[in-house]
């Protein structure tokens, strides 16, 4: 099936091709436009942002490699369009999709090789789109790929996930504020066979330690003052699927015990009830706090803290990862640009180095929560005014951050600052294929040859970017 209503610009000076691709293009159901020239190109690019473009090498006002980098890679991004070459125009073409081009149709166009192909394109720009677009309505699943990062720390994560993923036990997700704890429990319960039951989450910080219980528990009706109703709690509500218990520290000691009962025996009373209700939930728990103190003092139940901590996953700190705030930060811009429909492109080498050096004691939601920001103030470009105060601090008035030089430099790699705008774009693309790739595995239950065949890709190719990437098929 196509997609539907797709629009694609064809930019051709041969009006018999123009007139052949947009005579296909809407048998095929997709909204085709056409233009004959780069400058006509760039212009309906600029003004309708098109989801695809088929661009010939030859045109007769310039070339389609300089389009490409000089209008439609910045206006659009990577992998939206694919480019129409001779045989003489190979080398170009090629070199077209190492910029960020989706692919190349050698000419004379076969349209059912185009056809797959636009398939393909759009089919990534959807993946992209899914990977983007994280915070979810509260009851969906994520996939594996909802988590952004190519950093050894994340992937070691990730690795560590779909290690646990398949053992029905409790885990406890350790990290800092605002690190993805929430976001790992979603995705643990997305990998499990759980996934079509709800995944509730319960933030033991955020309400009154006396409606605790009730929450957790539900009460009969005059259980307490207040109580008109019978109501059930969320263990109930999360039959068959997963509770997470954010904050577990601030669970208040009474409710601990009780909920060590949910743990060995998967049953629980209602406040006020009379009858033992069964649940059959998953318990995930997640805290910032320091859970060993705790137990030492008398404040947390060792009991329960064994029985929680089987199985640990521990989330960085983003300032032990900065070689992904670039990835997130791009992530964010795109996602915020949905949001208010907005049409920021890009984040200025300065700024993102203000980015790098900053600390980010909020972690990921600060980044996000900065990003988003900075797009409501910025005109095309997000430049270094945009962004908060904080983020700006120390380095604008000059003092050099505390350990900006060794991180930046420490490790050999290049400092973020500069790379230019192209190589941090390929660096996202190389994201959004890696969460592709990642996303097909999932559904065809890491199945290589079935991956490689559903993204028309060879098998060897999918084998070296596994490898790249250091993905492994999870242990069962
Ligand atoms: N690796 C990541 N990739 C993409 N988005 C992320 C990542 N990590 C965190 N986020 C996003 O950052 C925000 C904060 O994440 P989340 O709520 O999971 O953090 P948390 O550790 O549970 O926070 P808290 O400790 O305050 O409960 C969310 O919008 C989440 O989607």
């Amino acid at each position: 099936m196509p997609t539907t209503a797709a629009r694609i610009l064809v930019v051709d000076d041969d009006p018999h091709i123009l007139g052949m691709l947009e005579g296909y293009l809407k048998e095929e159901g997709y909204e085709p436009v056409t233009a004959n020239s780069a400058q006509a190109a760039a212009a309906i690019v600029r003004r309708d942002h098109p989801d695809l473009v088929i661009l010939d090498m030859r045109l007769s006002d310039g070339t389609g490699l300089d389009l490409l980098k000089s209008q439609l890679l910045p206006e659009l991004g990577p992998y939206r369009v694919i480019m129409l070459s001779g045989f003489v125009s190979q080398k170009d073409a090629e070199e077209a999709v190492q910029a960020g081009a989706f692919d190349y149709i050698t000419k004379p166009v076969t349209l059912p090789k185009l056809g797959i192909t636009i398939r393909n394109c759009l089919r990534l720009q959807e993946l992209t789109h899914e990977v983007a677009t994280l915070s979810g309505d509260g009851v969906k699943p994520f996939a594996l790929s909802a988590i952004v990062g190519m950093s050894p720390a994340i992937l070691e994560m990730i690795e560590h996930i779909k290690r646990v993923s398949s053992y029905d036990v409790p885990v406890l997700i350790l990290g800092e504020s605002g690190t993805g704890k929430e976001l790992v429990a979603r995705v643990l319960h997305g990998l499990s066979t759980r996934r079509h039951a709800p995944f509730l989450p319960l933030d033991c910080g955020a309400i009154p330690q006396d409606l605790v219980e009730s929450e957790l528990f539900g009460h009969e009706a005059g259980a307490f003052t207040g109580a008109t109703q019978a109501r059930s709690g969320r263990i109930e509500r999360a039959d068959g699927g997963t509770l997470l218990l954010d904050e577990v520290g601030n669970l208040p000691l009474a409710v601990q015990a009780k909920f060590l009962r949910v743990l060995q025996f998967k049953e629980f009373d209602r406040l006020g009830g009379r009858h033992t209700v069964q649940a059959d939930v998953r318990i995930l728990a997640a805290t910032n706090a320091n859970l060993d103190e705790m137990v030492e003092q008398g404040t947390f139940r060792r009991d329960l803290y064994f029985r929680l901590n089987t199985v640990t996953i521990r989330v960085p700190p983003l300032r032990e990862r900065t070689e992904d705030i670039p990835l997130l930060a791009h992530v964010f811009l795109m996602e915020a640009n949905r949001t208010y429909k907005t049409r920021v492109q890009g984040i200025a080498t300065d700024a993102l180095r203000l980015l790098e050096q900053h600390r980010w004691p909020g972690n990921v939601r600060e980044l996000e929560n900065s990003i988003r920001a900075a797009v409501i103030l910025a005109d095309r470009i997000i430049r270094p005014p945009h962004l908060p105060a904080a983020v700006r601090g120390r380095a604008q008035a000059g003092e050099p951050s505390s350990d900006s030089g060794e991180r930046l430099t420490g490790r050999g790699r290049r400092p973020i600052g500069d790379l230019s705008l192209a190589e941090i774009g390929r660096y996202a693309a190389e994201e959004a294929q890696r969460a592709a790739v990642m996303q097909v595995l999932e559904d065809t239950g890491w199945n290589k040859a079935e991956t490689a065949r559903r993204l028309r890709i060879d098998y060897k190719a999918l084998y070296l970017k596994l490898q790249r990437w250091g993905l492994r098929a999870p242990k069962l």
